[in-house]
């Protein structure tokens, strides 16, 4: 199955921007990516890389400027009219992504599958419904049951700690370094990050320069 990957390329990440600065985010941004498209290939998927701007990354890349949901949707137009049984769209800011949580996504039954993300988002769909478009931000797991139900598709959701943790925040970020696996977690740890307040809820700090 062909899974389109969203990059936004220039000024990712701008919720981070109290604790990376602007380099920093791209950096990190890659990082996340690369362990996503990582860990869709190693389900036996291939990944596309949905790119505002040209990057280099280990994937096919479509690039497309207009905001999320107009290139994911012209997205899959392209290939349902391309003959596709089924499309994959899975954030490339899920750095807790492994093979075996997307295994679970792409193995689910039903004509749309979601997969939440914390706070209300969407972080991972499959689609074998031509008729079902996305429409992100805001409370978008909302909106794509009811876009789901409106084309009359069978919908179903996978339950999933890792696909629901998207990284937006900084308190994102522990998560990452408590559960990462990949290249992301390594990034953070690299650039100084580490656990602090580990007797409470888990927090983090900055090593000083
Ligand atoms: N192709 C494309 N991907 C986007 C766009 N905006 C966000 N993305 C990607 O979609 C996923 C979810 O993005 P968000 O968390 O909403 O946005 P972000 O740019 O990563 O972060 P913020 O600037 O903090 O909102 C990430 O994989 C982004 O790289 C866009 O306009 N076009
Ligand atoms: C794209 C958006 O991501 P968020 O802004 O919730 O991270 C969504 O899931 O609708």
């Amino acid at each position: 199955m062909d899974v389109l990957v969203p990059l936004a390329v220039d000024e990712p990440k701008t919720r981070l921007a109290g604790t990376l600065a602007a380099a920093e985010r791209t950096a990190f941004a890659r990082a996340m990516c690369a362990d996503v498209l990582d860990a869709i290939q190693e389900s036996g998927h291939d990944p596309e890389v949905l790119a505002t701007a040209a990057v280099d990354v280990d994937a096919p890349v479509r690039i497309d400027d207009r905001p999320l949901t107009k290139a994911v949707n012209a997205a899959l137009d392209d290939a349902f009219d391309d003959g596709a049984e089924r499309v994959g769209i899975v954030m490339a800011d899920l750095a807790l992504a492994t093979p075996a949580a997307l295994d679970r996504l792409f193995a689910a039954e039903g004509d749309v599958v979601l997969a939440p993300g914390r706070g209300g988002g969407t972080n991972a769909i499959v689609t074998r419904h031509p008729g079902f478009r996305t429409d992100y931000h805001g409370v978008s797991i909302r909106d794509h049951r009811e876009a789901a139900r409106a084309v009359g598709a069978d919908v179903r959701e996978v339950d999933s700690f890792r696909l629901a943790t998207d990284v937006d925040e900084s308190d994102d970020l522990v998560e990452v370094l408590l559960h990462g696996e990949g290249r992301a977690r390594e990034w953070l740890v690299e650039a100084g990050f580490e656990m602090a307040g580990a007797d409470r809820r888990a927090t983090l700090r900055r090593a000083q320069e």
